[in-house]
């Protein structure tokens, strides 16, 4: 009998049969790996970790086909043993297609949709305001300063929440499940990922370290879910009604949400917009004390067109194209989740007579879809221009394909756009973003890199932020003022 065999797609030579591609990937090298490997085979390479199939997707066109026109087959997500085991199974991002998912994804569909927007402007704006004010007093500080501008708008958000400058518990207890889940997601990073078996082997076993690892983020996630909800039952019980995503879940009176996917739901908006709005600020720091050029010319438009005797808001943001050919260009040339959230075949397929098994996990590379060369030009530079029309107005290329594609695309996107344009453009209107000079005067070079998580950070790195002269710094701090 002759069987034919199954073609995958092009990718690197496996090292052995059982091993497969393992060993030649790891969370540090996965990105330099995956440039190395689409650059070689194409852009639908396949590989292998012991039994398990992946398909690394690094074109535009190509995950178009895959996760919007076969979006039937490629919404799920992989089975990851070791996020199961810490607890990290909870979010609605990392469940399976399905009911449970879709009921959590409907309510943050809901909460999140473009005309719920301008209902979460004011705690946006106040925290900004807030960023601003300790940037003018505590400018070396600016990396805890997004921190809390993240996590002060979420917790506002979801459960009306103030946060403690310095030290929040809640914030403490996100950060820590967050700097876990490396270890839960990526394949190769946690033994019993690629061999599941281990879970019933005992701590002392070779390799079996994950053990406690499990059992201590299991207790931060738990706490993670569950406190923040009972201070908002708690005031509830008060007779304290905020206007918080949590309160309205808890107290819907058309349908009774299950408090298992109250707590998913408002932990899930935590764990995804955190670190996520995180990086997109830093990035921005990091922009413009390097592309001094651009930071000049966003300022220019600003001027020219709001003056310099008040603060922009969200209503100026059509009125300035440059601005938001910046903001693009951010998402672009440091794309926050480089290698998105890992999606997965339903069934088996076919993709150009290429064999995709059923369970394949299937990786959007989006970082090699900034790079393209063929849409951009010189893509390691940062360049807001690439995204305007002669005429000086915006070009189509929203760079939306940086939040993901079809039915898991990110229900977070206007929400983290409008943070992430407020704060971008107040402190362009506010500061002078530079980098420090050495002790003879000459700018140093600013060249940190990048973290290699799930969300690409800035690796800690300095700069001089200072307030521009041009603008009278007692009317703003007036209008900050007015506006907190
Ligand atoms: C600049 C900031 C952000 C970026 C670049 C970003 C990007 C992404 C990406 C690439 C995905 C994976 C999509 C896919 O699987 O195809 C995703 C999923 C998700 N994001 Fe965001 N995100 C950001 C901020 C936020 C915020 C602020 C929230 C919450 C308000 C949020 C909530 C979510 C959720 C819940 C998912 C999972 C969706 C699902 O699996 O159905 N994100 N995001």
């Amino acid at each position: 009998v002759v069987t034919q065999r199954r073609l995958y797609p092009p990718g690197p030579t496996t090292r052995s049969w059982i091993f497969g591609n393992a060993g030649d990937i790891s969370v540090e090298t996965q990105c330099d790996r995956y440039t190395e490997w689409y650059r070689k085979y194409g852009d639908v390479t396949y590989f292998r970790i012991f039994k398990e199939h992946f398909i690394l997707v690094s074109s535009h066109e190509a995950a178009v086909e895959f996760f919007e026109k076969r979006s039937k087959n490629y919404s799920t997500r992989p089975f990851s043993m070791m996020a199961q085991l810490m607890g990290w199974n909870f979010p609605t991002s990392f469940k399976p297609y399905g009911e449970q998912w879709r009921a959590e994804r409907r309510l943050l569909q809901h909460h999140f949709k473009p005309d719920a927007m301008p209902s979460y402007h004011a705690i946006q704006t106040r925290q900004v305001n807030i960023m601003l004010q300790r940037l003018l007093t505590e400018p070396d500080e600016f990396r805890n300063h997004i921190r809390n501008l993240a996590g002060a708008i979420i917790m506002s958000t979801v459960y009306g929440y103030d946060i403690a400058p310095k030290d929040d518990p809640y914030v403490k207890i996100a950060e820590t499940a967050t700097s876990k889940l490396g270890e839960a997601m990526f394949p190769g990073a946690s033994p019993v990922n690629v061999l599941p078996f281990l879970r019933y082997f005992p701590d002392w076993f070779p390799g079996c370290g994950f053990h406690q690892s499990a059992r201590d983020t299991k207790v931060v996630i738990d706490a993670m879910l569950n406190e923040p909800i009972a201070s908002v039952q708690e005031r509830i019980k008060r007779g304290i009604n905020d206007p918080c995503i949590a309160s309205q879940l808890l107290s819907n009176q058309d349908v009774s949400i299950e408090s298992q996917v109250v707590k998913n739901v408002c932990s899930t908006i935590y764990a995804a917009g955190y670190d996520t709005t995180i990086s997109a600020v830093a990035t921005f720091f990091y922009a413009m004390a390097n592309f001094h050029d651009v930071q000049l010319k966003a300022q220019t438009e600003i001027e020219s067109v709001i003056g310099t005797d008040r603060l922009p808001s969200f209503d100026d943001r059509a009125t300035l194209p440059y601005v938001e050919a910046l903001f693009r260009e951010l998402l672009r040339w440091q794309p926050v989740v480089p290698f998105s959230l890992f999606h997965a075949a339903s069934e088996e397929d076919a993709y150009n007579g290429y064999h995709i098994p059923k369970g394949a996990t299937i990786i959007p590379n989006i970082r090699a879809m900034t790079r393209d060369p063929s849409r951009y030009m010189e893509p390691e530079i940062f360049n807001p221009s690439r995204f305007l029309k002669l005429d000086g107005t915006l070009n189509d290329d929203d760079v939306q394909y940086v939040f993901g594609f079809g039915r898991r695309i990110c229900p977070g996107r206007y929400f983290a756009s409008d943070t992430v344009w407020l704060s971008i453009v107040r402190v362009l209107f506010l500061f002078d973003i530079q980098r420090k000079k050495d002790a003879f005067g000459n700018y140093t070079a600013l060249d940190s890199g990048y973290g290699t998580g799930l969300v690409a950070h800035p690796l800690p790195f300095e700069c001089t932020i200072s307030p521009r002269p041009r603008i009278d710094k007692q009317i703003i701090l007036d209008s900050i003022a007015e506006e907190l």
